[in-house]
Protein backbone atom coordinates (compact mmCIF):
# COMPACT_ATOMS: atom_id res chain seq x y z
CA UNK A 1 0.00 0.00 0.00
CA UNK A 2 3.02 2.61 0.64
CA UNK A 3 4.22 3.45 -2.27
CA UNK A 4 7.56 5.27 -3.08
CA UNK A 5 6.17 7.08 -6.23
CA UNK A 6 5.22 10.03 -4.65
CA UNK A 7 3.51 11.44 -7.58
CA UNK A 8 0.94 8.44 -7.57
CA UNK A 9 0.75 8.01 -4.09
CA UNK A 10 -1.97 9.71 -1.99
CA UNK A 11 -0.80 12.20 0.24
CA UNK A 12 -1.70 10.66 3.49
CA UNK A 13 -0.42 6.84 3.66
CA UNK A 14 -1.03 4.19 6.30
CA UNK A 15 0.35 1.01 6.54
CA UNK A 16 -0.35 -1.19 9.70
CA UNK A 17 -0.07 1.56 11.78
CA UNK A 18 0.19 0.83 15.87
CA UNK A 19 1.01 2.24 18.84
CA UNK A 20 1.26 0.85 22.25
CA UNK A 21 1.32 2.30 25.61
CA UNK A 22 2.91 0.83 28.62
CA UNK A 23 1.61 1.27 32.06
CA UNK A 24 1.60 0.77 35.49
CA UNK A 25 -1.43 -0.38 37.24
CA UNK A 26 -2.21 -0.89 40.29
CA UNK A 27 -2.23 -4.65 41.73
CA UNK A 28 -3.34 -5.13 45.05
CA UNK A 29 -2.05 -2.64 48.41
CA UNK A 30 1.73 -2.24 46.73
CA UNK A 31 2.34 -4.17 44.07
CA UNK A 32 2.04 -2.51 40.70
CA UNK A 33 2.22 -4.28 37.37
CA UNK A 34 3.15 -2.88 33.48
CA UNK A 35 0.14 -3.36 31.08
CA UNK A 36 0.56 -2.84 27.73
CA UNK A 37 -2.55 -0.44 26.09
CA UNK A 38 -2.89 -0.70 22.17
CA UNK A 39 -4.47 2.22 21.51
CA UNK A 40 -3.92 1.60 17.85
CA UNK A 41 -3.84 -2.01 16.79
CA UNK A 42 -2.55 -2.32 12.90
CA UNK A 43 -4.83 0.32 10.52
CA UNK A 44 -4.35 1.19 7.15
CA UNK A 45 -5.58 3.67 5.16
CA UNK A 46 -4.98 6.03 2.65
CA UNK A 47 -6.27 9.92 1.67
CA UNK A 48 -5.76 11.63 -1.77
CA UNK A 49 -4.68 14.89 -2.10
CA UNK A 50 -7.77 17.27 -1.96
CA UNK A 51 -9.93 15.00 -0.44
CA UNK A 52 -12.15 15.65 3.32
CA UNK A 53 -12.11 12.48 5.17
CA UNK A 54 -14.10 12.11 8.76
CA UNK A 55 -12.58 9.95 11.31
CA UNK A 56 -14.82 8.56 14.27
CA UNK A 57 -15.20 6.73 16.71
CA UNK A 58 -15.72 6.35 20.79
CA UNK A 59 -14.38 7.92 23.31
CA UNK A 60 -10.98 6.09 23.65
CA UNK A 61 -11.18 4.44 20.42
CA UNK A 62 -7.56 5.89 19.23
CA UNK A 63 -8.47 8.71 17.13
CA UNK A 64 -6.11 11.33 19.08
CA UNK A 65 -3.12 8.58 19.13
CA UNK A 66 -3.50 8.49 15.30
CA UNK A 67 -3.39 11.92 15.04
CA UNK A 68 -0.58 12.50 17.12
CA UNK A 69 1.31 10.32 14.86
CA UNK A 70 0.68 11.75 11.91
CA UNK A 71 1.38 15.11 13.15
CA UNK A 72 4.78 13.61 14.41
CA UNK A 73 4.18 14.64 18.24
CA UNK A 74 4.04 10.21 18.66
CA UNK A 75 6.26 7.80 17.42
CA UNK A 76 4.76 4.60 16.24
CA UNK A 77 5.52 1.02 17.93
CA UNK A 78 4.86 -0.54 14.38
CA UNK A 79 3.94 0.15 11.00
CA UNK A 80 4.32 2.94 8.49
CA UNK A 81 3.26 6.26 7.58
CA UNK A 82 4.10 8.88 5.07
CA UNK A 83 2.44 12.05 4.96
CA UNK A 84 3.37 14.29 1.31
CA UNK A 85 6.20 11.64 0.64
CA UNK A 86 7.38 12.65 4.22
CA UNK A 87 8.03 9.89 7.08
CA UNK A 88 8.33 11.97 10.64
CA UNK A 89 9.65 8.68 12.24
CA UNK A 90 11.96 7.24 10.31
CA UNK A 91 12.99 4.85 13.09
CA UNK A 92 14.33 4.36 16.74
CA UNK A 93 17.69 5.38 17.34
CA UNK A 94 17.91 8.25 14.33
CA UNK A 95 17.10 10.66 16.61
CA UNK A 96 18.18 13.73 14.39
CA UNK A 97 16.44 12.27 11.32
CA UNK A 98 13.58 11.70 12.92
CA UNK A 99 13.63 15.64 14.33
CA UNK A 100 14.16 16.80 10.65
CA UNK A 101 11.67 14.64 9.01
CA UNK A 102 9.07 16.10 11.73
CA UNK A 103 10.04 19.79 11.13
CA UNK A 104 9.75 19.01 7.38
CA UNK A 105 6.44 17.54 8.54
CA UNK A 106 5.17 20.51 10.32
CA UNK A 107 5.91 22.78 7.14
CA UNK A 108 3.04 20.95 5.50
CA UNK A 109 0.54 20.56 8.04
CA UNK A 110 -1.72 22.50 10.38
CA UNK A 111 -3.52 21.07 13.00
CA UNK A 112 -6.53 22.40 15.15
CA UNK A 113 -7.87 21.18 18.55
CA UNK A 114 -11.71 22.45 19.61
CA UNK A 115 -10.65 22.38 23.46
CA UNK A 116 -7.06 23.39 23.15
CA UNK A 117 -5.98 27.04 21.57
CA UNK A 118 -2.89 27.38 19.80
CA UNK A 119 -2.86 31.29 19.95
CA UNK A 120 -1.52 33.09 22.52
CA UNK A 121 -3.94 33.32 25.69
CA UNK A 122 -2.61 37.24 26.28
CA UNK A 123 -2.09 38.67 22.94
CA UNK A 124 -4.31 40.25 20.28
CA UNK A 125 -5.48 37.72 17.43
CA UNK A 126 -3.29 39.81 15.00
CA UNK A 127 0.12 39.01 17.18
CA UNK A 128 -0.28 35.59 17.32
CA UNK A 129 -0.52 35.15 13.05
CA UNK A 130 2.49 37.78 13.52
CA UNK A 131 4.18 34.99 15.49
CA UNK A 132 3.06 32.50 13.41
CA UNK A 133 4.34 34.12 10.31
CA UNK A 134 7.70 34.40 12.12
CA UNK A 135 7.43 30.64 13.58
CA UNK A 136 7.26 29.10 10.04
CA UNK A 137 9.01 31.59 7.93
CA UNK A 138 5.61 32.67 5.48
CA UNK A 139 7.18 34.49 2.75
CA UNK A 140 5.67 38.51 3.38
CA UNK A 141 3.28 38.24 -0.03
CA UNK A 142 1.69 34.96 1.35
CA UNK A 143 1.23 35.30 4.77
CA UNK A 144 -0.31 39.01 3.28
CA UNK A 145 -2.69 37.24 1.02
CA UNK A 146 -3.35 34.13 3.12
CA UNK A 147 -4.73 36.31 6.30
CA UNK A 148 -6.69 38.77 4.02
CA UNK A 149 -8.62 35.63 2.79
CA UNK A 150 -9.31 34.07 6.38
CA UNK A 151 -10.47 37.17 7.76
CA UNK A 152 -12.34 37.90 4.70
CA UNK A 153 -14.18 34.31 4.91
CA UNK A 154 -14.07 34.16 8.86
CA UNK A 155 -15.26 38.02 9.58
CA UNK A 156 -12.13 38.36 11.87
CA UNK A 157 -11.54 42.02 10.91
CA UNK A 158 -13.25 43.29 14.29
CA UNK A 159 -11.30 40.29 16.29
CA UNK A 160 -8.06 41.60 14.98
CA UNK A 161 -6.60 43.96 17.79
CA UNK A 162 -8.85 41.53 20.69
CA UNK A 163 -6.80 39.63 22.94
CA UNK A 164 -7.67 35.68 22.49
CA UNK A 165 -8.69 35.38 26.21
CA UNK A 166 -11.40 37.56 25.28
CA UNK A 167 -12.45 35.92 22.31
CA UNK A 168 -15.92 33.56 22.61
CA UNK A 169 -15.30 30.18 21.91
CA UNK A 170 -16.39 30.26 18.30
CA UNK A 171 -14.73 33.97 17.62
CA UNK A 172 -11.59 31.74 19.07
CA UNK A 173 -12.11 28.57 17.04
CA UNK A 174 -12.14 31.10 13.81
CA UNK A 175 -8.93 32.46 14.60
CA UNK A 176 -7.44 29.27 15.16
CA UNK A 177 -8.34 27.71 12.07
CA UNK A 178 -6.61 31.21 9.89
CA UNK A 179 -3.82 30.17 12.40
CA UNK A 180 -3.58 27.00 11.12
CA UNK A 181 -3.86 28.10 7.43
CA UNK A 182 -0.97 30.63 7.27
CA UNK A 183 1.57 29.10 6.18
CA UNK A 184 -0.54 27.40 3.36
CA UNK A 185 -0.37 23.76 4.71
CA UNK A 186 -1.35 20.59 2.26
CA UNK A 187 -3.11 18.77 5.32
CA UNK A 188 -5.14 19.90 7.89
CA UNK A 189 -6.31 17.79 11.25
CA UNK A 190 -9.05 18.84 12.75
CA UNK A 191 -9.77 17.85 15.94
CA UNK A 192 -13.78 18.81 17.06
CA UNK A 193 -13.73 21.77 15.45
CA UNK A 194 -16.77 22.44 16.33
CA UNK A 195 -17.41 21.09 19.56
CA UNK A 196 -19.37 23.17 22.13
CA UNK A 197 -20.30 25.94 19.04
CA UNK A 198 -23.92 27.54 18.34
CA UNK A 199 -25.01 27.07 15.00
CA UNK A 200 -24.57 29.96 13.62
CA UNK A 201 -20.52 29.39 14.35
CA UNK A 202 -20.92 25.91 13.10
CA UNK A 203 -22.29 26.67 10.04
CA UNK A 204 -19.69 29.44 9.71
CA UNK A 205 -16.96 27.01 10.33
CA UNK A 206 -18.10 24.44 8.14
CA UNK A 207 -18.27 26.82 5.30
CA UNK A 208 -15.14 28.04 5.86
CA UNK A 209 -13.62 24.65 5.30
CA UNK A 210 -15.91 23.89 2.12
CA UNK A 211 -14.17 27.10 0.76
CA UNK A 212 -10.44 26.21 1.82
CA UNK A 213 -11.00 22.57 0.35
CA UNK A 214 -12.42 23.72 -3.10
CA UNK A 215 -10.26 26.64 -3.35
CA UNK A 216 -6.70 25.26 -1.79
CA UNK A 217 -7.45 21.77 -2.42
CA UNK A 218 -6.67 21.53 1.23
CA UNK A 219 -6.84 17.80 2.14
CA UNK A 220 -9.04 17.20 5.14
CA UNK A 221 -8.78 14.59 8.00
CA UNK A 222 -11.71 15.52 10.32
CA UNK A 223 -12.51 14.33 14.01
CA UNK A 224 -15.59 14.80 15.12
CA UNK A 225 -18.97 13.29 17.87
CA UNK A 226 -21.39 15.61 15.57
CA UNK A 227 -22.41 13.59 12.87
CA UNK A 228 -23.52 16.42 10.84
CA UNK A 229 -20.05 17.61 10.70
CA UNK A 230 -19.44 14.73 9.05
CA UNK A 231 -22.41 14.91 6.58
CA UNK A 232 -22.69 18.48 5.31
CA UNK A 233 -18.35 18.02 4.51
CA UNK A 234 -17.05 14.56 4.13
CA UNK A 235 -18.03 12.10 1.21
CA UNK A 236 -15.62 9.51 3.26
CA UNK A 237 -15.66 8.37 6.66
CA UNK A 238 -13.44 6.05 8.71
CA UNK A 239 -14.69 4.73 11.54
CA UNK A 240 -11.94 3.62 14.75
CA UNK A 241 -12.93 1.25 17.31
CA UNK A 242 -10.91 -0.20 20.18
CA UNK A 243 -7.61 0.53 17.78
CA UNK A 244 -9.00 -0.76 14.71
CA UNK A 245 -10.55 0.86 11.43
CA UNK A 246 -14.34 -0.69 11.43
CA UNK A 247 -15.35 1.00 8.52
CA UNK A 248 -14.03 3.13 5.36
CA UNK A 249 -16.73 4.38 3.14
CA UNK A 250 -19.69 6.53 2.36
CA UNK A 251 -21.69 7.89 5.12
CA UNK A 252 -25.01 6.55 4.00
CA UNK A 253 -23.14 2.66 3.60
CA UNK A 254 -22.30 3.25 7.24
CA UNK A 255 -26.12 4.65 8.37
CA UNK A 256 -27.26 1.18 6.37
CA UNK A 257 -24.15 -0.88 7.83
CA UNK A 258 -25.95 0.38 11.31
CA UNK A 259 -29.39 0.18 10.36
CA UNK A 260 -29.71 3.17 12.78
CA UNK A 261 -32.63 5.63 12.99
CA UNK A 262 -32.68 10.05 12.25
CA UNK A 263 -35.15 11.53 14.27
CA UNK A 264 -36.95 14.99 12.90
CA UNK A 265 -38.01 17.05 15.86
CA UNK A 266 -41.06 18.92 14.98
CA UNK A 267 -41.93 22.27 16.84
CA UNK A 268 -45.41 22.55 16.11
CA UNK A 269 -48.08 26.26 16.44
CA UNK A 270 -49.17 24.53 19.15
CA UNK A 271 -50.10 21.35 20.62
CA UNK A 272 -51.95 18.64 19.06
CA UNK A 273 -52.11 14.91 19.37
CA UNK A 274 -49.27 12.37 17.89
CA UNK A 275 -48.17 12.73 14.22
CA UNK A 276 -49.62 10.20 12.04
CA UNK A 277 -49.44 8.94 8.69
CA UNK A 278 -46.34 10.09 7.61
CA UNK A 279 -44.73 7.41 5.03
CA UNK A 280 -41.54 5.55 6.66
CA UNK A 281 -41.91 7.78 10.26
CA UNK A 282 -43.47 6.93 13.31
CA UNK A 283 -43.93 9.62 16.29
CA UNK A 284 -41.62 8.41 19.18
CA UNK A 285 -42.15 11.32 21.93
CA UNK A 286 -44.77 14.41 22.56
CA UNK A 287 -43.77 17.16 24.90
CA UNK A 288 -46.28 19.82 24.12
CA UNK A 289 -45.93 21.42 20.92
CA UNK A 290 -42.75 20.19 20.34
CA UNK A 291 -42.66 16.25 18.79
CA UNK A 292 -40.28 14.03 17.89
CA UNK A 293 -40.20 11.22 14.05
CA UNK A 294 -38.11 8.85 14.26
CA UNK A 295 -37.47 7.46 10.36
CA UNK A 296 -34.29 5.07 8.88
CA UNK A 297 -30.83 6.94 8.94
CA UNK A 298 -30.43 5.35 5.75
CA UNK A 299 -33.93 7.37 3.96
CA UNK A 300 -33.66 11.05 3.13
CA UNK A 301 -35.03 13.38 5.78
CA UNK A 302 -36.96 15.10 2.64
CA UNK A 303 -40.23 13.18 2.05
CA UNK A 304 -40.74 13.24 6.15
CA UNK A 305 -40.24 16.54 6.26
CA UNK A 306 -42.69 17.26 2.49
CA UNK A 307 -45.20 14.82 4.36
CA UNK A 308 -45.72 16.92 7.96
CA UNK A 309 -45.25 20.18 6.44
CA UNK A 310 -47.98 19.93 4.13
CA UNK A 311 -50.46 18.51 7.07
CA UNK A 312 -49.06 20.38 10.27
CA UNK A 313 -48.83 24.02 11.20
CA UNK A 314 -45.14 23.98 11.36
CA UNK A 315 -43.24 26.90 13.31
CA UNK A 316 -39.60 25.17 12.51
CA UNK A 317 -38.05 21.75 12.49
CA UNK A 318 -34.80 19.92 12.75
CA UNK A 319 -33.01 16.56 11.93
CA UNK A 320 -30.83 14.78 14.41
CA UNK A 321 -28.35 12.79 13.50
CA UNK A 322 -27.89 9.36 15.44
CA UNK A 323 -25.00 10.08 17.90
CA UNK A 324 -21.60 8.10 17.02
CA UNK A 325 -21.95 5.75 19.69
CA UNK A 326 -25.05 4.75 18.61
CA UNK A 327 -24.02 4.37 15.20
CA UNK A 328 -21.30 2.21 16.16
CA UNK A 329 -22.61 -0.50 18.60
CA UNK A 330 -25.02 -0.87 16.09
CA UNK A 331 -22.69 -1.59 13.29
CA UNK A 332 -21.62 -4.30 15.96
CA UNK A 333 -24.62 -5.56 16.16
CA UNK A 334 -25.44 -5.71 12.32
CA UNK A 335 -22.32 -8.28 12.66
CA UNK A 336 -20.38 -6.63 9.77
CA UNK A 337 -23.10 -6.08 7.02
CA UNK A 338 -21.28 -4.61 3.76
CA UNK A 339 -21.21 -1.33 3.58
CA UNK A 340 -21.70 0.45 0.15
CA UNK A 341 -18.21 0.93 -0.66
CA UNK A 342 -16.48 -2.83 -1.47
CA UNK A 343 -13.55 -3.11 0.22
CA UNK A 344 -13.55 -0.41 1.72
CA UNK A 345 -16.56 -1.37 3.46
CA UNK A 346 -16.64 -2.57 7.42
CA UNK A 347 -14.17 -4.82 8.40
CA UNK A 348 -15.30 -5.89 11.61
N1 LIG B 1 -0.05 8.67 26.88
C1 LIG B 1 -0.81 7.61 27.09
N2 LIG B 1 -0.43 6.65 27.98
C2 LIG B 1 -1.18 5.55 28.20
N3 LIG B 1 -2.36 5.30 27.56
C3 LIG B 1 -2.80 6.22 26.67
C4 LIG B 1 -2.05 7.42 26.40
N4 LIG B 1 -2.74 8.14 25.45
C5 LIG B 1 -3.85 7.43 25.17
N5 LIG B 1 -3.90 6.29 25.90
C6 LIG B 1 -4.94 5.25 25.83
O1 LIG B 1 -5.07 4.87 24.47
C7 LIG B 1 -6.43 4.64 24.14
C8 LIG B 1 -6.82 5.52 22.97
O2 LIG B 1 -6.84 6.90 23.41
P1 LIG B 1 -7.11 8.13 22.42
O3 LIG B 1 -6.94 9.39 23.23
O4 LIG B 1 -6.31 7.98 21.19
O5 LIG B 1 -8.66 7.94 22.08
P2 LIG B 1 -9.67 8.91 21.33
O6 LIG B 1 -10.37 8.10 20.31
O7 LIG B 1 -8.96 10.14 20.85
O8 LIG B 1 -10.68 9.30 22.49
P3 LIG B 1 -11.48 10.68 22.78
O9 LIG B 1 -12.60 10.76 21.79
O10 LIG B 1 -11.97 10.45 24.18
O11 LIG B 1 -10.48 11.79 22.68
C9 LIG B 1 -7.22 4.88 25.41
O12 LIG B 1 -7.40 3.63 26.06
C10 LIG B 1 -6.31 5.78 26.23
O13 LIG B 1 -6.54 5.59 27.61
Amino acid sequence: MVSETAGAAPLIEVDGLEKVFSVRRKAGRLRRVRQEVRAVDGISFGVPRGEMVGFIGPNGAGKSTTIKMLTGILVPSGGRLRIAGIDPSPGAGLRAGRDRGRTRLARRIGVVFGQRTTLWWDLPLKDSYELVRRMYRVPDAVYRANLARCVELLDLGPLLAVPVRQLSLGQRMRGDLAAALLHDPEVLYLDEPTIGLDVVSKAKVRGFLREVNAERGTTVLLTTHDLTDIEQLCRRVMVIDHGRLVYDGGLDGLRAAGGGERTLVVDLERQLPPIEGVPGARTVKVDGPRQWLAFPASQSAAPVVAAVAARYPLVDLSVREPDIETLIAELYASGGKQGEAGQRGPAL
